[in-house]
């Protein structure tokens, strides 16, 4: 299409006043816009014929109204690609956060998961992708104010980007923001990684690991919507107050059914306190082969053949027919099944023997058989009905049933770890813990086949265990996943150090890519933390950060927390007191004269000045970061350096360290 017939008021030749004429086009577009959501509320829902297929409609039409909504603080594009490809788009397009079209249906601005949007974050001058400018606009408020030109047809590099070194200056208040107008091109290549793929991302804090699995499922929602709204697609993070933060970033980008939970959510909020040992034990996947055998453990062997009843006659089946039809089904079926399929195979039999004697019985008597009363028996004392809790329960209760069921997979100090010191009375009573929750999730998959979905997106994945790993590998195991974590970030006891071993635990076939320029940290700040790095992660890299940040770390031995709040609120942005989880109310406290919150797992840590427990202060950020007593945090868990490295790299502006306590060596001056 001609450029005159995209955007009549934008020549190909620049025009004198450029930004003039972009705004002109934003205002059509805004326009155009009212125009599309104008004309979904005309629609009606009545055309349909009963009364659930007419509500049914009503929300769709109710979604696609509410996904016209135009938010004036939020551009409706943010760049635009004058093309020179010979092909039938557009010569001229806007990339904005959704399509626009007008009266004519001439596209005014183009989705930027759009294929011919992918040459706004990918062209460069050695690249251009047939583009010959690229222009980045900069906004205040809802209104165009600025724009940044790329000659990409002149071969030569352009400095960096104002208008992206402005959006990653900016203070951070509420919670996290898409990144649609910055993506960058090696986060725009994981962002559009096919759906088939499975993609695993190493990256040093801030380097836009979570922004870009929310991005990659709103890209994968976009090119793939049927499919992906059948199978659906679920973002996986580390707590509530987390989701909390990152909950706005998809609805911005018209997404707003993705689910997004936590491994507690999705596995069942059980928090029983634990032995981190014994929790080890519980997470490593030989879990796996001593739970599939406790649960077949439970069947027992035929020692009686059925009898079934039908008026005067009496037909039988041999007890070692029972064993066969055992035999051949164990091990070929999930449990649940075997027994139906335990059932149905008896009932065969029984009408075999009608058969025989000059009955016709057809699928129906199979089916009554099936389900009468010497069938129900058998199979319940041979096959008997379970649910997780009771074969797990058995496990940690009975001493010689988890000797069985492990075999060799675990040495007797292990069975020993994961025997309760002191049983529950029954497994309707028993207080599970975190660890329970994923070998639970395993037996119930033994049990029924758990449903997969087509796309799952996991955060800080380097925590998860091994047996946790498993449970969301069988909520992809149809479709593929987008794996988020740094190996310094791990402060689980089972926290990992390899992704190729990630990857197999979760039964994706993916690879691993990385990330390396940090967004978030100022490069004094991250260059401090990554003193850490030689005892945490040896093996990785030191972190690099866009953000010079000069002047943003303040190290103060016997520094005053009030000093240092007063500071912070002088200046703009968010504020984290981030403190020993042990400190919280004692520091809560002694901020009484200060307005603040506290943030706990279920907040949404809507207050400028929040204290920050450190075990919450993963995936989060703040402008100006007072972290206090680094010594009482190493302290307080086995793996404490690496809770400190997250501490220390959750700042944006700037980082103040309090402590009255000598600091762990490697920070020590
Ligand atoms: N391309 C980008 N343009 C602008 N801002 C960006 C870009 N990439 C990341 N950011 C910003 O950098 C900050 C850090 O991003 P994010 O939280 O996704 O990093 P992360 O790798 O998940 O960090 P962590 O491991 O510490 O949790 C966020 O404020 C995010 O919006």
């Amino acid at each position: 299409m001609p450029t005159d017939q995209l955007a009549p008021d934008i020549p190909p030749d620049l025009p004198t006043d450029v930004l003039a004429a972009e705004q002109a086009h934003l205002a059509e577009s805004r326009a155009a816009l009212a125009a599309m959501r104008a004309h979904a509320q005309s629609l009606s829902a009545d055309a349909a014929g009963d009364w659930v297929s007419q509500q049914i409609l009503q929300s769709l039409l109710d979604q696609r109204v509410a996904a016209l909504a135009d938010h004036p603080d939020t551009p409706l594009f943010f760049g635009r690609l004058d093309r020179s490809a010979a092909d039938d788009l557009p010569t001229t397009i806007h990339v904005g956060r959704r399509h626009v079209h007008d009266g004519d249906s001439r596209p005014l601005v183009i989705d930027w998961r759009a294929p011919v949007s992918r040459a706004f974050y990918q062209a460069s001058p050695a690249d251009p992708m047939d583009v010959t400018l690229r222009r980045r606009f900069g906004y205040h408020g809802g209104a165009l104010t600025a724009y940044e030109d790329e000659r990409l047809d002149q071969g030569t590099e352009v400095g960096p980007s104002r208008i992206l070194t402005e959006e990653i200056e900016r203070p951070r208040t509420g919670p996290m923001r898409d990144i649609v107008a910055t993506i960058q091109p090696d986060q725009d290549e994981i962002v559009r990684a096919a759906l088939t793929r499975t993609v695993c991302v190493q990256g040093a804090p801030g380097t836009g690991k979570t922004a870009v699995g929310l991005h990659r499922a709103a890209y994968l929602l976009f090119t793939h919507r049927e499919r992906l709204a059948r199978a659906g697609v679920m973002i996986v993070g580390p707590n509530r107050a987390f989701l909390s933060y990152i909950s706005s970033v998809l609805p911005a980008l018209g997404e707003v059914k993705v689910d997004q939970t936590t491994v507690a959510g999705l596995l069942g909020d059980h928090a029983a306190p634990e032995d981190p040992a014994v929790g080890a034990v519980k997470g490593d996947a030989r879990m796996a082969a001593v739970l599939k055998r406790a649960l077949w453990l439970h069947i027992v062997k035929p020692e009686e053949g059925l009898v079934y009843s039908k008026g005067a006659y009496r037909f039988r089946v041999a007890d070692h027919e029972v064993r066969e039809i055992v035999a051949s089904l164990r091990g070929t079926t999930r449990y649940g099944p075997g027994r139906a399929a335990l059932a149905q195979r008896l009932a065969h039999l029984v009408l075999v023997r009608m058969e025989q004697r000059g009955e016709s019985p057809d699928d129906r008597v199979q089916d009554a058989v099936a389900r009468s009363r010497p069938v129900k028996q058998l199979v319940d004392a041979v096959w008997p009905k379970l649910v997780p809790e009771q074969v797990l329960y058995r496990l940690l209760a009975d001493e010689e049933f988890l000797a069985r069921a492990a075999r060799s997979d675990l040495s007797p100090e292990e069975r020993q770890l994961l025997l309760w010191r002191k049983p529950y009375r029954g497994w309707k009573s028993a207080k599970w813990s975190a660890a329970d929750a994923a070998l639970l999730d395993e037996l119930r998959d033994l049990i029924e086949r758990t449903p997969s979905l087509g796309h799952l997106v996991v955060d800080e994945t380097q925590d998860l265990s091994e047996m946790q790993l498993r449970a969301l590998g069988r909520r992809c195991r149809n479709g593929s996943a987008t794996v988020l974590g740094d190996l310094a970030q791990g402060t689980t006891p089972w926290s990992t150090t390899s992704w190729r071993s990630v990857l197999t635990h979760l039964g994706q076939d993916g690879e691993v890519t990385e990330l390396t320029l940090g967004f978030r940290v100022p490069r004094e700040v991250l260059d401090y933390a990554a003193r850490l790095l030689p005892s945490i992660a040896p093996g990785l890299a030191p972190p690099r950060s866009l953000r010079p940040g000069a002047g943003s770390l303040s190290i103060r031995p016997a520094g005053d927390l009030h000093e240092a709040v007063r500071d912070a609120l002088a200046r703009e942005g968010s504020i984290g007191v981030i403190v020993p989880d042990a400190a919280v109310s004692a520091v809560s406290e002694s901020l009484s004269g200060v307005a603040h919150a506290v943030l706990d797992p279920d907040s949404t840590q809507e207050h400028r000045l929040l204290v920050v427990p450190a075990t919450l202060a993963k995936g989060l950020e703040y402008d100006h970061v007072i972290v206090m007593e680094p010594a009482d945090i190493v302290d307080a868990e086995p793996r404490g350096l690496a809770r400190l490295y997250v501490v220390l790299t959750r700042a944006v502006t700037s980082l103040t360290v309090l402590h009255r306590k000598p600091l762990p060596p490697q920070l020590a001056p």
